[in-house]
């Protein structure tokens, strides 16, 4: 069974011009304890899709799927209050800025404190203080920060960007949750911290058998360890498959020219030199193209794309292309 198992889960919002269609028809599935990256540019919907996986959409907007199941039980289903019990009990999120979710007002260790569920410890006043900083420490010591002391009684405003980050994934883990959705963790971060951020989450998913999803703008920024990838754009699903397979041998044009932006961007471009991106921009949400949405800027794009493509299943590979980069003839 999978953990998290979603299926044509579509989000819509009320705006002046009409309904719009944030997430369109989009499919995840993710097993217990693996890694599934989330690729695609700004506005493709990434973050919302995580904001609907927690239960954090606005009210006002429409959520409907055939299938959001968490563990096999229907989270659409369920009331507010159980929805809220599940998300708490079993799922955390961290963010691009760490500075931006912690407390300004509280040290690390009276937040972390916070974050650890109350039935943890137990026994007297006294036992209950000691054994709350034994357990500060140690989730510390597991994301990595050795001095411990000095960052315990630091305020966020205190620390590095990576320690701050290194806090906020302390916080979340916390509660042993079943699900990391990690938002972008480690945009703006040299490349160094990046590194140790990226290893720190792919080593976590490992030790607390924990699953993981990673949402990237680019690429090059997901963990090597991902197991599948998603991309999508302006809302719907492009592609999804084994990481390695869908990196080495793109079905859709948008992956491919996602690969190639990335891997340019990694060289020394000339000065001047124009980044290789797809032509054009990205719709607003007032004008979404019909059909494909990628139509209007895919440099294979024809007459028929204005029809949405239905789903093309190559082993464990799922793609929605009228003309995909992969030979799919039998
Ligand atoms: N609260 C909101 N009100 C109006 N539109 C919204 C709201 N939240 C998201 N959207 C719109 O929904 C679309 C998807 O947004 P989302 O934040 O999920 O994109 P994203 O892929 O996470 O982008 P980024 O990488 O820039 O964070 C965007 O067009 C965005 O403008």
């Amino acid at each position: 069974m999978q953990l998290l198992d979603i299926r044509n889960l579509t989000v819509e919002m009320q705006t002046p011009q009409g309904v719009v269609r944030v997430l369109d028809k989009v499919n995840l599935q993710l097993s217990e304890g693996e890694i599934h990256s989330i690729v695609g540019e700004s506005g493709s919907g990434k973050s919302l899709l995580a904001k609907a996986i927690v239960g954090f959409i606005n009210p006002n907007w429409q959520v409907t799927a055939d299938r959001l199941w968490w563990n096999g039980q229907d989270l659409l289903a369920m009331t507010p209050k159980q929805r809220r019990h599940i998300t708490g009990r079993d799922m955390a999120m961290i963010f691009q800025d760490p500075n931006a979710y912690l407390d300004p007002n509280s040290t690390v260790e009276q937040q972390i404190i916070e974050a650890i569920p109350q039935g943890d410890v137990r026994g007297t006043f006294m036992r209950r203080r000691v054994d709350r900083k034994t357990r500060v420490k140690r989730l510390l010591h597991r994301v990595g920060i050795r001095d411990h002391e000095s960052i315990m009684d630091s305020y966020p405003f205190e620390l590095s960007q990576g320690i701050a980050q290194k806090v906020s994934i302390a916080i979340a883990i916390a509660h042993r949750p079943r699900l990391l959705i990690a938002d972008e963790p480690t945009t703006a971060m040299e490349p160094s911290t990046r590194l140790q951020i990226h290893r720190l989450i792919a080593r976590l998913a490992v030790s607390q058998q924990m699953s993981v999803v990673l949402i990237s703008q680019d690429v090059a920024s997901i963990l090597p360890e991902t197991k599948r990838l998603t991309m999508l754009y302006c809302g719907q699903l492009m592609e999804t498959g084994p990481a390695n397979e869908v990196l080495s041998e793109p079905a859709h044009p948008y992956t491919d020219s996602m690969i190639r932006m990335s891997l340019q961007t990694q060289q020394q471009l000339p000065h001047k030199a124009r980044l290789p991106t797809l032509p054009g921009t990205i719709p607003t949400l007032r004008h979404m193209p019909i059909g494909c949405r990628l139509g209007p800027r895919c440099p294979y794009a024809q007459k028929t794309c204005v029809k949405a493509p239905v789903a093309t299943h190559e082993r464990q590979r799922v793609f929605h292309c009228h003309f995909p980069l992969l030979d799919t003839t039998p």
